[in-house]
């Protein structure tokens, strides 16, 4: 690391334009550089440096719904970028195994009715319908056991509420956190590295420098702010901000700048996975339409269908498992299919930056923060961070109340989400080896075993999650907890007084539509298959 003078500041000069440089060129990178070439065009100058040498994590292909508030925002459709991507549909996670071997539920992207005043979930705990309270409570769960697509083949999506709006090039957009919209009913999986690649040709056609170098160094001045990063072969870029996508390497935020790192791993141990990319022959195999995450000895297997391979990793905590045992589990798991594929094995680091933004560094993505990726959040935290950096962007150097504000928001997402997953463990009723024993006896965070006890008597609602914004509505509490099935839930005294008719009409009703738009929807195959014979 090199010191010297003031660093340049062309913030707050309007005869000059900001200069961004954004050193990393994984997912981060390049959404990154897409959404501040959208936001701000030729207003800031903006550059990528990658290295041709240190690789991508290459994984990362499940997201949330609310991306497509990205591609929205990029004003992208999503027949410019899903072809590109090989991207397929996503309604739900399906989680295999995590209540007892053969039991599967679902995650879904829809929302929980609510019946004279109480949600669905509570009327299902006094009148269950069947034993599976997805099935009951949500028509996606029957989609996605019947391997539904959420398009007919003309291309018109399903009716939950939502609507598609024209493609308008004019029109405002919003973003996550402030959406308060209907709830979108899918979500994608996609290659990362493809969607990387496409991000790099709608970035650089907008004006953004791509530079392919490794970053050597990084100057600071006596304040601490970064005046530049010294390349190999290009020299020494200066800006007047910087944004470390480096990865878990975070060499920017954490290195330079030495801001400490705070671990999650004693609430969440899993630190480790191992990957493959399996050929799909999308004739003959289904193309579910979830992402699944299948309980293993000592973690769990997700399975992600993209056109033409499927996606697969054994994410495990390392104190149960050699990388060698996990190796062996997920080929096991796969099968033959995987025979001549190389795996790539992935060490991970769970938790996040004390500070994501530190003077005039901001760190985005894997340099940020990560938790495993059970409900695919890599890609909403990187989103995430983004719109806030839009929103607390400066206009000079003295902006310590808006990274304050960035950081907060961005340490309640991650530690919101952490709780999410903590509930995962020590909700499933699972404890049939040492691994799953030891997750009902983990520390959990303490707000979080106030939670629990008071969701034992009240099923989860907006008083009694997670307090901040951090990604996931109250009903996705309920899904884990009645469908992971370790923790005992009653149902609202009240409940036995209450006239139970129209519940009873809802859960009919969902029965109901669930058969007819299983009837009507072609499965996923046949829709993409129509789609791939309509471009060619
Ligand atoms: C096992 C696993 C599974 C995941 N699954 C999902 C999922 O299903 N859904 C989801 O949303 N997210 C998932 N993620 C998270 C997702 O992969 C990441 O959030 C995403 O890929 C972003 O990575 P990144 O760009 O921050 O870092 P990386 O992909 O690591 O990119 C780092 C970049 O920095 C560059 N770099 C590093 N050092 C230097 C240097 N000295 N000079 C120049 N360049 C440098 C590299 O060349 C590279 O371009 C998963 C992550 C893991 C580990
Ligand atoms: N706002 C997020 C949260 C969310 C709501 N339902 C689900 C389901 C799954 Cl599997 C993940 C995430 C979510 C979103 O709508 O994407």
């Amino acid at each position: 690391m090199t010191a010297r003078g003031a660093a340049g500041d062309h913030f707050g000069d309007p005869g000059k334009s900001r200069r961004v440089v954004i050193v990393g060129g994984g997912t981060a990178g390049w959404m990154t550089a897409s959404y501040l070439a959208a936001a701000f065009g030729d207003r800031i100058d903006l550059t990528v440096v990658e290295s041709a040498h240190i690789g991508t994590v290459g994984v990362g292909e499940a997201t949330f719904s609310d991306i497509r508030h990205f591609f929205e925002f990029l004003r992208l459709a999503e027949s410019d970028w899903m072809p590109a991507c090989n991207a397929t549909y996503k309604l739900a996670v399906r989680f295999e195994n995590w209540r007892e071997p053969g039991h599967h539920f679902y995650h879904p992207f829809e929302q929980l009715g609510s019946v004279d005043g109480f949600p669905l979930s509570d009327w299902w705990l006094r009148h269950p319908a069947t034993n599976r309270f997805d099935k009951d409570c949500f028509v996606m769960a029957s989609l996605c056991d019947a391997e539904r697509s959420p398009r007919y083949l003309d291309g018109t999506l399903l009716d939950q509420g939502f609507v598609e709006q024209d493609h308008d090039e004019s029109a405002a957009r919003s973003t996550i956190a402030e959406y308060q919209g209907v709830q979108i009913p899918y979500a994608y999986h996609f290659e990362a590295h493809l969607l990387a690649t496409y991000l790099t040709g709608y970035s650089t056609r907008r004006g953004v420098r791509h530079i392919v170098d490794n970053v050597v160094d990084v100057g600071l001045d006596e304040d601490g702010f970064i005046t530049h990063v010294a390349t190999a072969e290009h020299g020494e870029l200066s800006a007047d901000l910087f944004v470390d996508c480096t990865g878990f390497r975070a060499l920017l935020l954490n290195k330079a700048l030495g801001e400490p790192f705070v671990s999650y791993q004693d609430t969440l141990p899993n630190d480790s996975a191992v990957a493959l990319q399996v050929p799909l022959d999308m004739d003959r195999e289904p193309l579910r339409p979830c992402t699944t995450a299948t309980a293993q000895e000592a973690g769990w297997i997700w399975t992600i269908p993209l056109i033409s391979r499927i996606g697969t990793g054994y994410v495990y905590a390392g104190d149960y498992s050699t990388p060698e045992q996990a190796e062996r589990v997920l080929r096991d798991f796969v099968g033959p299919a995987a025979a001549d594929v190389p795996a790539n094995h992935i060490k991970m680091r769970i938790g996040r930056s004390r500070r994501s933004w530190v003077k005039n560094c901001v760190a985005v993505g894997l340099s940020s923060g990560f938790v495993e990726p059970l409900e695919s959040t890599g890609i909403f935290f990187i989103h995430h961070a983004i719109e806030q950096m839009v929103k607390y962007f400066p206009s000079g150097r003295g902006d310590e109340l808006q990274r304050e504000l960035y950081n907060r928001s961005i340490a309640h997402v991650m530690d919101g989400v952490r709780e999410f997953l903590c509930l995962h463990y020590v909700g499933a009723r699972r404890a049939d080896n040492q691994y799953w024993k030891d997750t009902k006896t983990r520390k959990i965070p303490d707000a979080l075993a106030e939670r629990i006890e008071i969701w034992k008597h009240k099923v989860p609602d907006t008083e009694s999650v997670y307090p901040y914004y951090h990604g996931l509505p109250p009903y996705s509490y309920n899904c884990i907890l009645l469908g992971a099935g370790g923790i005992e839930v009653r149902h609202s005294p009240a409940l036995d007084l209450a006239d139970e008719r129209a519940a009873l009409a809802e859960f009919q009703r969902i029965r109901i539509k669930a058969d007819k738009l299983v009837q009507e929807l072609p499965t996923q195959n046949e829709y993409f298959a129509q789609m791939r014979a309509d471009t060619h």
